[in-house]
């Protein structure tokens, strides 16, 4: 079978969204922000007043990012029917709410009124694609791209396909959001709630755990990431952060210090087997990911990261404050 013909990642200038709250109406500032023409539907009454709030309120911090040549919340159409906002784009954006039967019903009749071959994302915080897909007549341009709030502003977006999604649609949605300026993990296989969400959700039940069994409050949970870790994740992911945490002996050092500690009470939920072939997974990738970098390197571009972070947030005065 023959790939379809659709525009260039790098050529694409019309985008629709359809869906438009707090996701929807995020990726709307962003294309905008990014230059494109957007259209947009969404069902709710209020919508379009309410999309264009958010886009004024996300225009600050747009500007403060770097407008591309020409954006405008003027290119955003706010159209009457889903068929109009998807007629002639090059792209389509799905951020419907999180429900399976409504996203599968949804997907198919974006699938049979958008111009055929273009590629369709969905939101989706977790669903497989797989699990989306059952009702589209072509499948094969259905494809996953989970962002992060506000989708102006974190970079993130992780790509999957569904067992019949055309694996060049994959390719297609991932180069397009580069070229939309996102930053990508494409996934080769389908993981409920992909990468990012499974780490935030695993943190998210240890919290709930302990809010519901009085041992912490909400604003210790809080207080314990944002004045904790947390600092050091806006800088550098746990893996590297906690290769730090071995010294001069690294990942290898830390694993042979504290990975018996997985087997501890520390955490509620099950714990990996750490074997060898998982501790030698995590040291080497620890070794890629520093790339050339020397320990030392890595402790200088975290700290003058994190103090960064501080001044960033106010904790630390801004240089040129008095
Ligand atoms: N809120 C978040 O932090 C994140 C949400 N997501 C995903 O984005 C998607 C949208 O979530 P939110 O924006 O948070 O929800 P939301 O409730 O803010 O917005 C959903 C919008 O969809 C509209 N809608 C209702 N039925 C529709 C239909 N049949 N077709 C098109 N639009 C319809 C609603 O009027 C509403 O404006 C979900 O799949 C969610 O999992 C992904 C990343 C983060
Ligand atoms: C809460 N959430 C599961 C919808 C969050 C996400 O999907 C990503 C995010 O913005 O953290």
């Amino acid at each position: 079978m023959s790939s379809p013909k659709r525009t260039s990642p790098e050529s694409v200038r019309r985008v629709a969204c359809v869906g438009a709250g707090v996701i929807g109406g995020g990726w709307v500032a962003h294309f905008l922000g990014r230059g494109y023409d957007v259209t947009a539907w969404d069902p709710a009454p209020d919508a379009e007043a309410r999309l264009r709030r958010l886009v004024a309120a996300a225009w600050p911090a747009l500007e403060q990012l770097g407008l591309a040549p020409g954006a405008s919340p003027d290119r955003l159409t706010v159209t009457g029917t889903l068929e109009e906002a998807v007629a002639d784009a090059e792209f389509v954006q799905e951020s419907a709410p999180e429900k399976l039967e409504l996203k599968r019903e949804l997907l198919a009749k974006l699938d049979a009124a958008t111009p055929a071959g273009v590629v369709i994302a969905s939101s989706t915080s977790g669903y497989p694609m797989t699990d989306m897909q059952t009702a589209a007549a072509a499948p094969g341009r259905l494809v996953v791209g989970h962002p992060f709030n506000p989708p102006y502003l974190i970079p993130l977006v992780e790509v999957a396909g569904g067992e019949r999604t055309d694996p060049d649609a994959v390719g297609w949605l991932s180069r397009f959001y580069e070229c939309a300026g996102k930053s990508v993990i494409t996934m080769d296989r389908e993981v409920p709630g992909f990468i990012a969400n499974r780490l935030q959700e695993a943190l998210w039940r240890e919290a709930l755990h302990m809010v519901a069994n009085g041992e912490a409050t909400v604003a210790d949970i809080d207080r314990s990431i944002t004045e904790g870790p947390g600092l050091r994740w806006a800088v550098m992911g746990p893996m590297l952060t906690f290769a730090l945490a071995g010294g001069e002996g690294g990942m290898a050092h830390m694993l042979d210090h504290f990975g018996p500690s997985l087997k501890s009470p520390w955490t509620r939920l099950e714990a990996p087997e750490l074997d060898k072939e998982l501790y030698d997974a995590v040291v080497s990738g620890c070794d890629d990911a520093a790339d050339g970098r020397t320990v030392a390197d890595l402790v200088g571009e975290r700290d003058r990261g994190v103090i960064a972070v501080l001044r960033a947030t106010g904790r630390l005065p801004r240089d040129g404050d008095a």
